[in-house]
């Protein structure tokens, strides 16, 4: 029997290079990385290895200096900055350790302000489901000035969600959190994948972040050296350990 598998993202030949001359750091060095459908990939490695660069130019945040990158079937390296401004409203939600959220406006109207911008409806079943997980429901009116960190960091959460993108990606999303409301929020993510289908690539540098995946992912002076299934905390660790982490 064969499977095939549907990818999210993925990357060939990503590199990536900062700065010109004797001050260029190559930051990526010919990744090639599959981002599978419904699956959580947590992506690790030493401070400096280019994580936050994966993520960035997976997400078209940033672009690659050679090589190609995907999301679904559309080439984003190959697309002009309007197109991938396009891609990324439509497809792909965001997660990252700033929160930001918008001050002046309600927890709810943080939610919902992606589908706003471009213009579609909300999904009042799908809405209230994600509310109802993540313990926003009498928070929606709040500013976000008057909600906690670990709250403000849900409605990234759902505002993330909301839209039903096809790929979410998260740079240390609990990383502003208690040990309690972060392993809420791994938890929650998890149970997206798992019950929802959705797709999350999560940059941690915790361990612990990195067992609530599926698959790590890890980096090293730009490349990856290693992958691990069904990761355990204590083999995470251990992993990390090996590269000196
Ligand atoms: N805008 C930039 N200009 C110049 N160099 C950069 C820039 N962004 C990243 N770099 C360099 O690229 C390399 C990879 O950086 P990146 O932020 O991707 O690493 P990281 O693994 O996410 O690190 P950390 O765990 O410390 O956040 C580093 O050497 C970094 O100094």
């Amino acid at each position: 029997m064969t499977t095939t598998v549907t990818l999210a993202a993925s990357m060939r030949g990503g590199t990536k290079d900062y700065g010109h001359g004797d001050a260029a750091v190559r930051a990526l060095d010919g990744i090639d990385v599959d981002i599978a459908t419904a699956e959580f990939t947590a992506i690790m490695g030493p401070s400096g290895s280019g994580k936050s660069t994966l993520l960035h130019t997976l997400a078209g945040l940033d672009r690659l200096t050679a090589g190609q990158s995907w999301i679904g079937e559309t080439e984003i390296s190959a697309l002009s900055e309007d197109k991938i401004t396009q891609v990324r409203r439509d497809k792909i939600g965001f997660v990252f350790q700033a929160f930001n959220l918008i001050p002046s406006l309600s927890a709810k109207e943080n939610i919902t302000l992606p589908l706003d911008i471009s213009g579609r409806d909300i999904d009042p079943a799908w809405f209230d489901e994600i509310i109802g997980i993540l313990g926003l429901g009498d928070r929606l009116t709040h500013l976000p000035a008057e909600l906690s960190g670990g709250q403000q960091q849900r409605v990234a959460v759902a505002r993330a969600l909301v839209a039903r993108p096809e790929l979410i990606f998260a740079d240390e999303p609990s990383g502003n959190l208690d040990s309690r409301s972060g392993a809420e929020l791994l938890g929650f993510m998890r149970r997206a994948v798992k019950e929802f289908g959705q797709t999350i690539a999560m940059v941690t540098h915790d361990p612990t972040a990195a067992s609530y995946s599926d698959r790590v992912l890890f980096l090293a002076d730009g490349r990856i050296v290693d992958e691990m299934r069904e990761p355990t905390a204590d083999a995470v660790l251990d992993r990390m350990k090996q590269m000196g982490h």
